[in-house]
């Protein structure tokens, strides 16, 4: 019998494909086909009930916080979680803000798309920018310690002009961020519930909005732990089923032949066999057509556009700087390495079992959907049933959620010291400020609820969102890198190479399309030649024009008037002197400039080069590669379980002993004590 005889044409997965009237084979059309596995109102529960369980969770923490730790809830506590964080938390942190829907759901599609080099360039490409934002982490404690926000440093160190045009950019990444979370949280409570897709993009930030306001920044800091505990549990489920329990796949040999089948060259393609924009035969821009090589043109374009797309949305978004300015200077430098490495495995470890996964089950999965980034759910469904919809869709609302808040929180404080403290009110209270914080967090919720809705209606996809995020705010990465950590840097440049370039950016973006395609519109505009010239021309040109202006009039900047940014209410911080030493932070910068430097080359370079001559890659060197996604997975989840709870064991055990006794820490009864013996000493009357 010839292969275009057979049903199916590959000999498994026969349930995608029947057998037509006239004897043809006839491949499904979609992989979801409009029909979801589980029912609306688990689709509801999710979106509302875990909104509502965290609201819960976090009140929950902040009063065993206040109680039992001796926490005092200011405003510097609700926006810096009282700068005291340590390693472990935020890497914890780093990890759970990082992870957002693209992470679990995009780099399947560069998988599907690509094969092996799509989920190695996702991670490789957005973790060199955690790493190296040590060394910003670093250098905020030495020369801006005080800030609550990256704009205040631009203001105090550029002046006014140029902290519009930041704050302008810096809005601009927190919206593209939280609309690429609603995008993916949507599409994929679409598919799997069937919640109408618009109901969806309103109500997911609902959840998260109520679970901000309850916690602020360090409650939601510890509820992010448990959003990355569950991720990484959900993340060794799927890898371990791939690779070796799932009776379809369940061995690298197995996953490896399927993938040698679906890109033959000897594969059927045509109609009914397959239909456009489906995963058939050899993969064009890969060697030899095969999805096991990092030979592969597509792949390297989308890892260009993505490490330009990433360092946008951690160098101008106000969230890491957050998190840095959270972290106990000690802390930081580790923190965020150690967030970096472990985040490495969540798109690397799951796309390579998820998004491999669905192109050797040879999937139905069409390209529209693929965009849309439901390759994830498609395998889970495949693998497991409705149990496997029901775990992506909670780690991707782990994901949806924490990376959320964060982005709330990140405006709320632009909105709060930046434009409400700086041009409105500038002797506000921390009362006001706390006010204005929450309702700032209730109108950006709704705001990107709305949005999300209109670009759902106008049909923008995750993935195209999420190659165009650097062609927007690309431009302003190298002058917010060159504002802490060179002193001739100036304002002028700044202001002129973050709006040109990304003017240039978009021109250019829509230029490459025109001429190669003929038409601008969401499909052309989305494809690779494009976006890549969109990309480098607004990182460049942001920086190029900005090195220039600096070499030609320098600002030889001393840093004294960022050191002056003031806080609103002094923090009751129990953190050494020794903590702040100018050379401990020197030795701190110097240690992650190695490590930080080192692993990016590590990632970037070595790697990808040592795996150029395998061409397309043997059995022992695909199972020697998905060994590897295993280990840095399982190493990664252990790592970012354990060590939160082990640095914390004083506290946690504090907070044991007084629930179980009901019994206030000394400390806190001694601070209340001598509280209570100030008043009377300066109010006689009080006694
Ligand atoms: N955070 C990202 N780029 O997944």
């Amino acid at each position: 019998m010839g292969s275009s005889m057979q049903c199916p044409p590959l000999g498994f997965s026969a349930q995608y494909y029947q057998v037509g009237y006239d004897g043809s084979c006839v491949r499904q059309g979609s992989f979801f086909e409009g029909k979801a596995t589980l029912n609306q109102g688990v689709g509801y529960a999710v979106v509302l009930g875990f909104g509502a369980f965290f609201a819960f969770f976090t009140s929950f923490l902040v009063w065993l916080e206040k109680r039992y730790v001796g926490a005092q809830h200011t405003s510097e506590w609700f926006n810096t979680a009282g700068r005291s964080v340590k390693t472990g938390l935020i890497a914890s942190v780093i990890v759970s803000q990082w992870t957002w829907a693209a992470t679990i759901l995009q780099s399947s599609n560069v998988a599907w798309e690509y094969g092996v080099s799509g989920p190695f360039w996702y991670a490789s490409g957005a973790t060199i920018q955690v790493l190296l934002f040590g060394v910003m982490a670093i250098e905020i404690k030495r020369k801006a310690p005080h800030a609550h926000t990256v704009c205040e440093i631009v203001k105090a160190r550029w002046g006014t002009t140029a902290h519009i045009v930041f704050l302008w950019f810096c809005f601009m990444t927190n919206i593209i961020v939280t609309a690429m979370l609603l995008l993916g949280g949507s599409a994929v409570v679409n598919a799997l519930t069937g919640v109408n897709i618009y109901a969806a993009s309103f109500l997911i930030p609902l959840g998260v909005i109520v679970y901000t306001l309850a916690g602020g920044l360090k409650a939601t800091f510890l509820a992010s732990y448990i959003h990355s505990l569950i991720v990484h549990v959900i993340l060794v489920i799927f890898v371990y089923l791939v690779y070796t329990a799932s009776s379809n796949l369940g061995s690298p040999k197995v996953v490896y032949n399927h993938l040698l089948e679906v890109a033959s060259k000897s594969r059927i393609c045509q109609e009914p066999i397959s239909h456009t924009g489906q995963a058939c035969g050899p993969v064009v821009g890969n060697y030899g057509g095969s999805y096991l090589t990092m030979l592969s043109s597509g792949g390297l374009i989308f890892g260009i556009i993505n490490i330009i797309g990433n360092f946008g949305t951690v160098f101008v978004d106000n969230g890491y700087w957050m998190s840095a300015i959270a972290a106990r200077p000690s802390a930081t430098h580790k923190g965020y390495l150690l967030g970096g490495l472990v985040w490495f495995a969540v798109p690397f470890a799951l796309a390579t079992s998820l998004g491999l996964g669905a192109l050797a089950l040879d999937l139905p999965l069409t390209s529209i959907e693929a965009g849309r980034g439901l390759v994830p759910p498609a395998i889970a469904i495949a693998l497991m049933g409705k149990t496997g919809s029901v775990l992506l869709l909670t780690m991707l609302f782990m994901a949806v959620t924490s990376a959320g808040s964060a982005e709330l929180i990140a405006v709320s404080s632009l909105c709060t010291y930046d434009i409400y403290r700086t041009y409105i009110n500038p002797n506000a209270t921390g009362k006001q400020i706390l006010n204005v914080s929450r309702i700032v967090i209730l109108a950006f919720g709704c705001f990107m609820g709305v949005l999300a809705a209109i670009l759902n209606k106008a049909g923008v996809s995750l993935g195209w969102m999420y190659l165009a995020m650097g062609v927007i705010i690309g431009s302003a990465v190298m002058p917010i890198a060159f504002m802490l950590l060179w002193r001739k840097a100036n304002s002028s440049g700044a202001i002129v190479g973050t709006i040109a370039g990304c003017i240039l950016g978009v021109i250019t973006w829509l230029t490459v399309t025109k001429v190669e395609y003929g038409r601008v519109n969401l499909d052309t505009t989305g494809r690779n030649a494009p976006m890549l010239a969109g990309n480098l021309v607004s990182i460049l040109t942001g920086g190029v024009i900005h090195a220039i202006c600096s070499l030609l009039w320098p600002q030889n900047y001393d840093w004294e008037s960022t050191k002056q940014i003031t806080m609103v209410e002094r923090d009751k911080s129990d953190l050494p002197d020794e903590e702040f030493k100018e050379e401990k932070l020197i030795s701190a910068k110097t240690w992650i400039l190695k490590w930080g430097i080192g692993f990016t080359v590590v990632i970037l370079i070595l790697w990808p080069v040592l795996s150029l001559p395998a061409k397309e890659f043997s059995l022992g060197y695909f199972t020697f590669w998905a060994i590897i996604a295993i280990a840095w997975g399982t190493i990664g989840s252990v790592v970012i379980i354990a060590l939160p709870l082990i640095e914390s064991r004083e506290t946690i055990k504090n907070v044991l002993i007084g629930l179980l006794t009901n019994a206030i820490p000394k400390e806190k009864i001694i601070e209340m004590k001598s509280k209570v013996s100030a008043i009377t000493v300066a109010v006689p009357e009080a006694a």
